[in-house]
């Protein structure tokens, strides 16, 4: 044991020693940032006993697991834990509950009369007109017009501005715009956010490049170590008041160790005691540090959820700025929304929302607002829909260059869902993989889309399987997982294809709806190729690769072709290559062409999958599978 972040005891577990050497784990599903409660071992019987102590997982290496104990230890660990013990993964509840709490709030809020931003987020009144801020220059005179405008538009809304960002159109981009012209030029308090460490993460890394006065909140085990220096655990160290905390945290750190080696009973209550006195006085010191750097700075970026943190509790800024917001559920983003007067939320309502595993009914009771728009929400309605459809498009601005797809990938998706308005950057707009260096010209690599067509055999080649599927794709409209072999056998001669052409395995990726699909491809692909990225399509959002291969596995009689009629899942797919998209599926089923399915359910868009098949035969270049294997 030893001290650790904001004075927290530190657990490293090993396996007990034979020969002098640690022993490896064996196989575990522990990793970074899981709670684990900690229990004495028990041989025969696991405890059915919740234990009572729990704590983070900092860091997970093949023989030691460290834990950040989430209870104070003045009492030292008991005896029968301290000799040996179990871990067991515990479910962690604290998200649910913040989001509970926020929506308290709101509630205890609105009986004392809401504030305007919340009145506006709740339909209860109208935006105010966005006022004209022309007359400013802009930090990156690289940003496009249509950034520009965005920019412009996010300054003068004084309740909400949405940016709407299609893929690759450089959304992270003009929000770090935003961020300096608020923070820098205005002297605004700026609460940055977004759903996972991952989006909040890649804003920090943008913005730091910048020289800017900024601070992560979270908790150090879940945040990037390339970005840790600006964590507040290492900002509240390193700062000059910071230092006195750490002296403190020394004598902590020394009278554990004299703990150890101590074998009087009487001497080490002493010593547990002087640890109680020095906590307490760490944590009163450190308090302070921590509210004098989230005070100064102008910038703090937190995940939704870490807003609702003791941290973050009764803090106020300016402006709340939400990214990836279409990935948050409005009741994560509450918890950041309660802490500002304005906010600027970026995403887009055309790609996939969050996973809800257990997707829940329409409220029952559906009202409608004064303009007319129905105001029934579920879950799985994010915030950002929710305030398109009550606001409308004047609250929201959209990029229109996109800087990742080859015009031809691009075109099907602007077409039908972005009223034509994408543009291809002229950077990109013709880019081939033969373009690449080291890439030979052939019929793969001069060719933007290409579709593998497996109708001609005139059989349905899916199969249903039943293992457990654990992707986060399954939806209550596929039960069980669908896999197809053909597809697969596709799959790998057009990957040995493009090798051959001269493209290194990281610039391939291959992708499906299907979590049984996955695993089959990885089985043929993973051993030969083991740098080509293999996954389902909703893991891969936000993602890009030089070449795609997206493999679409339904192909039956009965024109069954389940969630692939959700046209925000297709987006996501085929707006995934940045030179060449390969399409391998029966493009018979999923036109509608076999069956009576696919037809129009009214919660997806039928007509767009069969759109898109009918564009794919007319404008790709088709191959059927039968001339290829
Ligand atoms: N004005 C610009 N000039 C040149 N390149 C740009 C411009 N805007 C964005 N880009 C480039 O476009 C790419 C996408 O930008 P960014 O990551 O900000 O987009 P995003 O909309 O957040 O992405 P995603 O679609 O993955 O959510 C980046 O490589 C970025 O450098």
């Amino acid at each position: 044991m030893r001290t650790g972040l904001g004075g927290k005891s530190l657990i490293d577990l090993e396996l007990g020693q034979s020969n002098k050497q640690i022993p490896a784990f064996p196989a575990h599903k522990i990793t970074t940032g899981d709670i684990v409660g900690l229990d004495e071992y028990k041989k025969d019987k696991p405890t059915k006993k919740a234990s009572p102590w729990s704590g983070v997982v900092l860091r997970v290496t093949d023989t030691r697991i460290t834990l950040a104990l989430s209870q104070d230890t003045d009492d030292g660990l008991p005896p029968e834990i301290q000799d040996r013990c179990q871990i067991v993964k515990l479910a962690n509840n604290v998200t649910y509950e913040r989001m509970i709490k926020g929506l308290e709030l709101l509630k205890v809020n609105a009986a004392n009369g809401s504030s305007r931003l919340a009145q506006v987020l709740l339909g209860q009144q109208k935006p105010a007109t966005v006022e004209d801020v022309s007359d400013f220059e802009f930090f990156d005179t690289t940003l496009n017009d249509s950034q520009k405008d965005a920019v412009r538009f996010a300054l003068g809304a004084q309740d909400i501005a949405l940016i709407h960002g299609p893929p690759g159109t450089g959304k992270t981009y003009t929000l770090v715009e935003i961020i300096r012209q608020l923070s820098v030029k205005q002297n605004k308090k700026v609460l940055v956010c977004g759903p996972s460490n991952v989006s909040v993460d890649n804003l920090v890394e943008r913005l730091a490049r910048h020289r800017m006065d900024l601070v992560r909140v979270g908790h150090p085990a879940r945040i990037l170590p390339t970005v840790l220096e600006h964590s507040l655990d290492i900002i509240t160290r390193t700062c000059d008041s910071g230092k006195i905390v750490a002296d403190v945290r020394k004598e902590m750190d020394d009278t554990l160790g004299k703990i150890g080696k101590s074998k009087s009973r009487a001497e080490r209550r002493l010593l547990y005691g002087q640890i109680k006195e020095l906590r307490k006085d760490y944590r009163i010191r450190e308090r302070k540090v921590v509210d004098e750097v989230i005070s100064n700075a102008q910038v703090v970026l937190s995940t939704l959820n870490g807003c609702g943190s003791r941290t973050m509790m009764k803090r106020e800024f300016d402006i709340v700025i939400i990214d990836e917001a279409t990935q948050a559920l409005e009741a994560e983003c509450w918890i950041a929304l309660q802490k500002g007067t304005r906010a600027i939320l970026a995403g887009d309502h055309l790609q996939l929302p969050p996973t809800i595993k257990t997707p829940s009914k329409p409220a029952k009771k559906s009202g409608s607002n004064k303009n007319g728009l129905s105001t029934t929400t579920d879950l799985s309605t994010t915030l950002f829909d929710r305030l398109l459809a009550l606001h409308g498009n004047k609250i929201k601005k959209m990029l229109v260059v996109q800087y990742r797809m080859h015009e031809k990938i691009m075109a099907f998706s602007s077409k039908e869902l972005y009223d034509n308005q994408l543009v291809a950057d002229k950077s990109v707009a013709s880019h081939l993989l033969q373009d690449l260096p080291d890439v030979t010209s052939s019929e793969n690599t001069e060719m933007p889309v290409v579709l593998l067509d497996t109708s001609d055999t005139g059989l349905g080649h899916e199969v249903v399987d039943n293992q457990d599927d654990n992707s986060n794709s399954k939806s209550s409209l596929d039960d069980q997982s669908k896999a197809n072999e053909l597809e697969v056998a596709l799959a790998v001669h057009h990957i040995q294809d493009l090798l051959e052409d001269g493209l290194t395995q990281d610039q391939i990726g291959v992708i499906t709806p299907y979590a049984a699909q996955v695993a089959r491809l990885v089985r043929d692909i993973r051993d030969q190729w083991p740098h080509i990225e293999i996954g389902t399509v909703d893991g891969f959002q936000g993602r890009e690769k030089e070449a795609i291969l997206l493999s679409l596995v339904r192909s039956n009689d009965d024109g069954e072709v389940g969630f692939l009629q959700e046209k925000r899942r297709l987006n996501v797919a085929m707006t995934r290559a940045k030179r060449h998209l390969c399409v391998i599926c029966d493009s018979e089923t999923l036109a509608g062409n076999k069956g009576g399915g696919n037809g129009g359910s009214s919660r997806v868009d039928g007509g767009f999958l069969k759109r898109w098949m009918n564009w794919l035969c007319e404008e790709s270049d088709l191959r059927f599978s039968e001339m290829i294997l």
